[in-house]
């Protein structure tokens, strides 16, 4: 017999239970007879707590070199490597990505952790000449108090380590609210820090239903910068209760992100993106591909390679190495998917391949559904317009590059977007006027490195950018220093 664990909030350097006395269960979606394990139903009690360790740490904190923190990250960084295996298994098991790709994401935490250590030995500040010829200015990166963090459950170790380690290593406290399905992988990272032996209240945990938990902390007067990724419903709420109460804010939220297929590809490593771009993580990044737009020329050549490709994978237990994709992440999500599949359908796409939830018995307790492709797909249907979210790609014709480019930039979102083409012309004309804060050139629409600023245009995020070096501008504020003897 199985005992399921239960896993403690983490306020204050210590594990507690909610003074709710509620659980709720983690479920497995590739198996849902299969409890991971039961995380805490807090509520604002349990929010307060959090709120006031990291309050009543920040100063200290605050006064640590950033050489003293960045040790923390990189002991923090080596505990996380050494624990890869078990939390990338706990992440396969709450949210249903494959094992390898949850050791993937494992390590990129490990390298995001890294990179923002060594961020506590960098500049943070610039000298500006002064008019006064006596007097020397400069500014100074300042931290800003603390942070809340509320993240999704589609990269539950990347997300929360892309935000948690920079607003660490400038100086700042974090209150983190993981997704309900990942808050087990979320206990895991904390116990790294926990081990690492950061300062009580500087890392803290509460895990909780969204609106109850998240909403808290975007309305919380004692938190005052909020960092989201997720629904762009949700990110606005958490936007405005911000903005309402003078708090920085930062949501980073969907996409409808286009792949442009040229006459001219390399169609081999085109199709490999549109199938890994669109359905690893059976679609469920806001970075996935969900609109292919294929020159007439190749379109029919296209769609039949991309079929035969698609109806060769195969689906299952993200633990079993044959896995290539696994179940929608949580009931709510398969539904969601199937419903676009059926608005697809209604407002007249051709359904060439899946759409429906599969037949093989050994996957009926999972939230499967089929990889799924959609022929015909005019630009005011939902099917194009919308973020689905899951394993759907929508197949759409154009003539010339500039009606690709209107097609691609008709949609309300602007994160990511791919082009395969040989033409340096096409390549110039699609960097110029593709409207995504990411845009890539033979490479798939996903795939965002660390180092580098990563986020969207349009309604897919709020204008800033999260990693690499601009990280600094949300995690800090300027002070501008005017010296004089
Ligand atoms: N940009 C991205 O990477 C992501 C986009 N999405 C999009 O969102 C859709 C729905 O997914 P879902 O998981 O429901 O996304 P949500 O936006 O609901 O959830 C994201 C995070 O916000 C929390 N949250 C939920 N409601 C509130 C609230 N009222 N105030 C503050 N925080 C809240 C969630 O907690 P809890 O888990 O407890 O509900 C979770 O931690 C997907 O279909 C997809 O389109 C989803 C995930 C990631
Ligand atoms: O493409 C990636 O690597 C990141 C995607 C992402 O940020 C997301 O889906 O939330």
């Amino acid at each position: 017999m199985t005992i399921e664990q239960t896993y403690l909030n983490y306020s204050d350097g210590k594990w507690s239970p909610s003074v709710t006395g509620r659980v709720t269960a983690s479920i497995n979606p590739a198996d849902t007879n299969e409890i991971v394990g039961y995380v805490q139903d807090s509520d604002a009690a349990d929010l307060e707590l959090a709120v006031s360790a990291a309050n009543r740490a920040k100063v200290a904190w605050r006064k640590l070199s950033g050489a003293a923190r960045g040790d923390y990250l990189f002991k923090a960084a080596n505990i996380l490597e050494a624990r890869l295996e078990e939390i990338a298994e706990t992440m396969m098991r709450e949210m249903g990505k494959t094992l390898a790709e949850s050791k993937g994401e494992t390590a990129r935490g490990v390298a995001i952790l890294r990179y923002y250590a060594g961020e506590g030995m960098r500049a943070t500040g610039d000298v500006i000449p002064s008019t006064d010829s006596e007097a020397m200015m400069f500014t100074m990166r300042v931290p800003l108090g603390v942070v809340g963090v509320i993240t999704p459950w589609n990269f539950p170790v990347a997300i929360p380590m892309w935000k948690m380690a920079p607003a660490l290593i400038y100086g700042n406290t974090v209150v983190i609210k993981p997704a309900l399905e990942t808050s087990i992988t979320a206990a895991k990272l904390m116990a790294c820090f926990d081990e690492a032996g950061l300062p009580p209240g500087v890392v803290n945990m509460v895990t909780g239903d969204g609106a109850v938990i998240g909403g808290g902390i975007a309305q919380h007067p004692g938190i005052q910068a909020v960092t989201f990724t997720g629904s762009n419903k949700v990110g606005k709420q958490i936007g405005q209760a911000a903005l309402s109460r003078g708090a920085k804010y930062q949501l980073e939220m969907g996409g409808k992100n286009p792949l442009i297929v040229a006459e001219d590809a390399n169609l081999e490593l085109a199709l490999d993106a549109a199938v890994i771009g669109g359905l690893k993580s059976t679609g469920q990044k806001c970075t996935a591909t969900s609109r292919v737009l294929v020159q007439a020329s190749i379109y029919d050549i296209f769609r039949e390679k991309l079929l035969d490709r698609v109806r060769q994978l195969k689906l299952g237990n993200g633990k079993d190495s044959s896995t290539w994709m696994g179940p929608c992440a949580n009931e709510r999500q398969r539904d969601t998917v199937l419903s676009y599949i059926n608005k697809g359908v209604a407002e007249g796409a051709s359904l060439l391949y899946g759409g429906a939830i599969p037949a093989d018995e050994d996957l009926k307790n999972g939230y499967y559904v089929l990889p799924t492709v959609f022929d015909k797909v005019t630009s005011d249907m939902a099917i194009a317009q919308e973020e689905i979210f899951g394993p759907v790609l929508a197949l759409m014709p154009f003539d010339r590059l500039e009606d690709a480019l209107s097609l691609a930039n008709d949609v309300e979102y602007g994160l990511s977007a791919s082009i395969f083409t040989q033409n340096i012309g096409n390549i110039l004309a699609f960097i110029s006027d593709m409207d995504a804060g990411l845009v890539r050139i033979n490479a798939e629409t996903a795939g965002v490195e660390l180092q580098a600023p990563f986020g969207g245009m349009k309604q897919s995020s709020s204008h800033s950018r999260e990693q690499g070096q601009a990280a600094k501008e949300f995690f800090t504020s300027i002070k501008t220093v005017f010296l004089k003897a």
